[in-house]
């Protein structure tokens, strides 16, 4: 692993690493906060997942979570949102290929010999993650949009992996929306049956009773993309079928920038905590 970049940040370090993915097939980059020691205990992992054109940065630079989460003693971990680097397929546009991984493992030629966001967040980050930093093992897991998506499946498919997921204006129901249709066909196949695998209203129709954790999501009713791509309501009446603790706020005059997000982290942070820390 290399170091990047470091920075003294309330009293813990944010910090800039690259090293090679064997999952993946590429080298990787990511950013991490680590609190202030706080009774010289190791913190939780609170890991965080972009949205589309995103890299390990967006969060890092524009959320503001770097105070509180020092406060609470809660370790962030950014991740980059899709496989780097110029032998990994691509796409000229926004929402395919690079910054654009969906956090799912791709079947589909050009795609899948890099395209494996869901193996490498689930298995081998934090693997790094816990051998390489002073953390404990207690996770837990938030996104934007494309990352809300990415939250929300890596809590669904792995009970007893994270003590809560969060999301703002996730993609929940990507297998009826633009986004994840062009995605989901690429990296899938047409085979639309096989899409349902990664799609956080069909996992959780399919889910226990005695796998829910909580779940928070804003979503803000001034987001350009809320009816067509992202509709949390979907996602908020199939947990209400299977009685999972999931609270979704819509928040009035908010849109799908990073000034949304920056300005309810600390929300999200402290519900994150109250579960960490049980
Ligand atoms: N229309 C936008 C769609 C992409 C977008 O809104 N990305 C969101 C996530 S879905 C984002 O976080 N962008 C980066 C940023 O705001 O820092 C574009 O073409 O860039």
């Amino acid at each position: 692993m290399e170091l990047l970049e470091e920075h003294r940040c309330f009293e813990g370090r944010q910090q800039r690493w690259r090293h090679d993915s064997a999952v993946l097939d590429c080298a990787m980059t990511f950013s991490i906060f680590l609190p202030p020691p706080i009774d010289g205990k190791k913190p939780p992992v609170l890991y965080w997942l972009s949205g589309l054109t995103c890299n390990d940065e967006n969060f890092t630079t524009k959320a503001g979570a770097q105070r509180v989460a020092a406060e609470l003693g809660i370790a962030l971990v950014m991740p980059d949102t899709s496989p780097r680097g110029d032998a990994v397929a691509d796409d000229a546009q926004y929402d395919l290929g690079k910054g654009a991984g969906f956090y799912l493992n791709a079947t589909e030629q050009p795609w899948a010999s890099h395209y494996r966001m869901y193996d490498y967040i689930r298995d081998e980050l934090p693997a790094l993650i816990e051998a390489e930093f002073s953390v404990s093992d207690r996770r837990a897991i938030s996104g934007h949009s494309m990352g809300g998506h990415g939250a929300l499946i890596m809590a669904l498919k792995n009970p007893g992996r994270f003590s809560s997921v969060s999301a703002f204006a996730p993609i929940v129901n990507p297998t009826q929306v633009p986004w994840g249709q062009k995605a989901f066909s690429h990296y899938l196949g047409e085979e639309a049956e096989k899409w349902q695998a990664w799609d956080s209203c069909a996992l959780m129709l399919a889910s226990q009773a005695e796998d829910a954790i909580p779940a928070l999501i804003d979503q803000g009713d001034a987001d350009p993309f809320l009816a067509g791509q992202l509709q949390p309501a979907v996602l908020a009446e199939a947990a209400r079928q299977k009685a999972w603790p999931l609270t979704l706020r819509i928040q009035p005059g908010y849109d799908h920038s990073y000034y949304f997000i920056a300005s309810f982290i600390e929300d999200h942070l402290r519900f994150h905590a109250e579960h960490l820390f049980r």
